[in-house]
């Protein structure tokens, strides 16, 4: 129902950019004489992080024109190459909307979401705290308090599996909490997977410049994000209740301060699985951490490891008890984000600062090794096979 009226709703009224009448958008045109508030718009934001329901891509993509309508004005983005799907939608979508005023769709996005929240539940499945400052990214929910700037993977229903929308974002989000006003940033995943990893369906929209651009461009990307782990600034924290799996693992457990795991959670690198090899720098931090004879095990052969092994091989700070873990993990972030926070940058900067021109060098080649591990049939076959539901981790 929400869907058909949606689609309905994207009818604009050129004069005064109000929708045509429909039923369940009518209810909201009484709403929309009024002028929906900054406020209005950031509860807005939060209860559709809270949706249980998927709304749909169409309805996605009018979230998101109308949001960057509202907080950035009209598209002037350079349009994106025609094989670049998802970017390539979600600009058109923005674009659709012409030189609608901010404070129109401001309106529009409060009365889309209020009408989604009439027809579809909200979740009680999050974790408590990310309805309090979400920030309009589409694969996280970034919340800052007490402090406290908290990253959470937001694909849940892919295990949090990275798409090239999340790489980016998590960038643009580590960038943002390097320069706010907390004291640590905490990265964790929302559901029953911290991360899935590389989302394989990434290997799929091959560019004109066929397989080979696919992975220059691939190898480009990663060690842009691997480098943004290297660079962050303030403390950074892993917590993690549950099973982390191959590409975000090695980046934020080499060079976050600490690792908080749940009894729950395992650590899984199965690089040689999928025919690729290791990334992050953990061809050089794991065998530093650990040990390198357990660093092979995990990193050539994929052994998995659980929380207490891992911990046990210094990878993993402290281990909690999953039912006890989101309390004790946030009392102690809460006491570590009241110390003063220069004092902890700069210890961090100490520590970390003379490995830093090793790490990216590290960086560097295994992103280079990787570029010519997607183009072997070794890789492909993975990939293929597991998008065809041949196989599973
Ligand atoms: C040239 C490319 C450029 C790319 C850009 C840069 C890339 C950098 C890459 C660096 C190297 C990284 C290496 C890695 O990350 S290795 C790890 C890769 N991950 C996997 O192989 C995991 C695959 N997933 C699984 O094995 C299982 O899904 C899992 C064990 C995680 C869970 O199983 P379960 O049965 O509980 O759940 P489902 O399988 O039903 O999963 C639910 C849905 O989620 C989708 N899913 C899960 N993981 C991924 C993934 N990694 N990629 C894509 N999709 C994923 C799954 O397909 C289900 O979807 P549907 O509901 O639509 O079927």
């Amino acid at each position: 129902m929400a869907h058909l009226a949606w689609r309905l709703a994207q009818r604009w009224c050129p004069s005064s950019l109000q929708v045509i009448s429909f039923p369940v958008v009518q209810l909201h045109l009484n709403r929309t004489a009024m002028r929906a508030s900054q406020k209005d718009f950031e509860n807005a934001m939060n209860q559709v992080k809270l949706l249980k329901k998927d709304p749909g891509n169409e309805v996605k993509l009018k979230l998101y024109s109308l949001y960057k309508q509202a907080t950035e004005g009209p598209c002037n983005m350079p349009k994106p190459g025609v094989f670049d799907l998802i970017n390539k939608a979600k600009w058109d979508a923005w674009n659709a909307l012409g030189s609608l005023p901010k404070e129109t769709a401001r309106q529009n996005y409060v009365d889309l979401v209020s009408s989604l929240s009439s027809s579809l539940e909200s979740s009680s499945q999050v974790e408590p705290g990310t309805d309090r400052k979400s920030t309009g990214y589409e694969t996280l929910m970034v919340t800052s308090e007490d402090g406290i700037t908290k990253i959470m993977l937001n694909r849940p229903t892919k295990k949090n599996a990275l798409n090239v929308e999340m790489y980016h974002e998590i960038m643009h989000a580590l960038k943002a909490a390097s320069k706010d006003d907390s004291a640590i940033t905490v990265l964790t995943g929302n559901g029953d997977y911290y991360s899935s990893g590389n989302d394989l369906t990434n290997f799929t929209d091959i560019p004109p410049g066929g397989v080979e651009e696919k992975a220059k461009n691939g190898a480009v990307l990663l060690r842009e994000f691997v480098g943004c782990f290297i660079d962050f600034p303030k403390p950074l924290i892993a917590s993690g209740q549950c099973p982390a799996l191959g590409h975000l693992p090695s980046p934020s457990l080499g060079y976050s301060i600490a690792v908080y795991a749940s009894d729950r959670a395992t650590f899984h690198t199965p690089f040689s699985h999928l025919g690729q090899s290791p990334e992050g720098c953990s061809s050089y931090t794991f065998p530093k951490i650990m040990s390198p004879a357990k660093a092979t095990e995990m990193l050539v052969f994929g052994k998995k490891l659980t929380a207490g092994e891992a911990c046990a091989q210094g990878l993993v700070t402290e281990v909690f008890p999953d039912s006890t873990f989101q309390k004790e993990v946030w009392t102690r972030l809460k006491a570590f984000a009241k110390l003063p926070p220069n004092a902890m940058r700069i210890s961090k900067e100490i520590i970390r600062n003379r490995e830093k021109e090793k790490l990216h060098a590290v960086n560097a080649e295994e992103c280079s090794v990787l570029q010519g591990r997607w183009l072997s049939d070794e890789c492909m076959n993975a990939v293929v096979n597991f998008l065809s539901r041949k196989s599973k981790l």
